[in-house]
């Protein structure tokens, strides 16, 4: 059997490099390509907030308001595909030392941040993401990401170690943090899809957790470029924390991108492919992108939330039935990730991913 390629970027240039030297325009390679645009939906300029629908876990566990807050969370996973969550429980320290950390990584001088730079081969580390061609378009975003739990699957030559200061420590306790609410939120989610909801944290329990620490500087033509183009997440579920106030997160809603506007002490949660496949299509995993400003760095740490790797992911028996057939297809672990980096490799066929997972 041909050994999982987990794919690997070409290195280019940082956004924060490019844009140290005044810069009055957008160089070509990042102009968005508005005609390869998948799936296309109303232009940039028609863009508007929206408040997402707002769950909060402290109801959730709350006999007295639980019935009532399934129901919503049920209908923002059926409707939306993400959602503001409050009432999580982080601790605030948690979150506040998480969000310092990546930004004082981010203003690290080029030389810093470059120790940790993604190797061939991995995916890990700061750069880009999937760069496979030099004349492919280039996203408005520096990142770096990593591995966290669990934490034998560390990479700690990608971990920034003497600077910024404790940065690793940070990590460590946020990324268990964001574990704790993935493998509630699940148990709620399973249990508003009818199924086990032991099971659902039991597999999350046990699951993989990546981070990605993302950084959108200002742009001077923030409308002709992209932080992170559309795509629906590969995972389970996904956790993400803002750093500031400033929007940049937008789902598509009905044929129309809307941003997020993130909200004090909240998180957003979407649902990714995986828990699309699980529940057979109820509930979607959303369209998403960044969109960059001109004014401000904005800094985004996402929490990619997968299942065990002995699960395998297919829809739940218990939603299959003569009525209701699988209208996806089923994989071991290996083969989930296995069909998706093989086509990252080959997609030229403007086919996302999420469509190739369907019978
Ligand atoms: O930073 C954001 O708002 C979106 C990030 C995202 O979608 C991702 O990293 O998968
Ligand atoms: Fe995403």
């Amino acid at each position: 059997m041909a050994t999982l390629n987990l794919g690997s970027s070409i290195p280019v240039p940082s956004i924060k490099e490019l844009v140290a030297q005044p810069l009055d325009t957008v160089p070509l390679r990042y102009i968005r390509d508005l005609d390869a645009d998948y799936p296309t939906a109303a232009a940039f300029p028609g863009d508007s907030s929206v408040q997402l629908p707002l769950l909060d876990m402290a109801k959730l566990v709350d006999p007295q308001y639980q019935e009532i807050e399934l129901q919503k969370l049920h209908d923002a996973c059926k409707n939306w595909g993400i959602f503001q969550l409050i009432g999580h429980g982080v601790p605030d320290e948690s979150l506040k030392a998480m969000h310092k950390k990546t930004q004082e990584f981010f203003d690290l001088s080029p030389e810093d941040k470059n120790q940790y730079a993604q190797k061939p081969g991995s995916l890990e580390g700061y750069g880009q993401a999937f760069v496979i061609s030099e004349d492919q378009k280039l996203e408005w975003c520096d990142m770096i990401f990593l591995k966290a739990i669990p934490t034998h699957t560390r990479k700690l030559e990608f971990w920034p170690e003497e600077q910024p200061r404790n940065f690793r420590e940070a990590l460590h306790v946020y990324s268990h943090d964001m574990r704790k609410t993935a493998v509630s939120i699940i148990g709620f989610i399973a249990m508003a899809l009818g199924l086990d909801f032991k099971d659902f944290r039991e597999v999350f329990e046990g699951g993989n957790y990546d981070v990605r620490m993302n950084c959108y500087p200002p742009c001077p033509e923030p409308e002709r470029v992209i932080g992170i183009s559309s795509h629906a997440d590969l995972s389970g579920i996904t956790l993400l924390t803002d750093c500031g106030d400033i929007p940049g997160l937008q789902v598509l809603k009905d044929g129309r991108w809307v941003f997020v506007e993130p909200i004090t002490d909240g998180m957003v949660v979407n649902i990714g492919i995986i828990m699309e496949i699980v529940s057979n299509g109820v509930y979607k995993a959303p369209y998403h992108r960044a969109a960059v400003n001109r004014h401000k760095d904005r800094f985004s740490i996402v929490t990619f939330c997968y299942p065990s790797k002995k699960f395998d992911i297919k829809p739940a028996k218990e939603l299959i039935n003569p009525d209701s057939l699988a209208l996806y297809k089923s994989f071991t672990n290996d083969e989930y990730f296995r069909s998706f980096y093989e086509r990252t490799e080959l997609s030229d066929d403007g086919v996302p991913f999420i469509d190739t997972v369907k019978i």
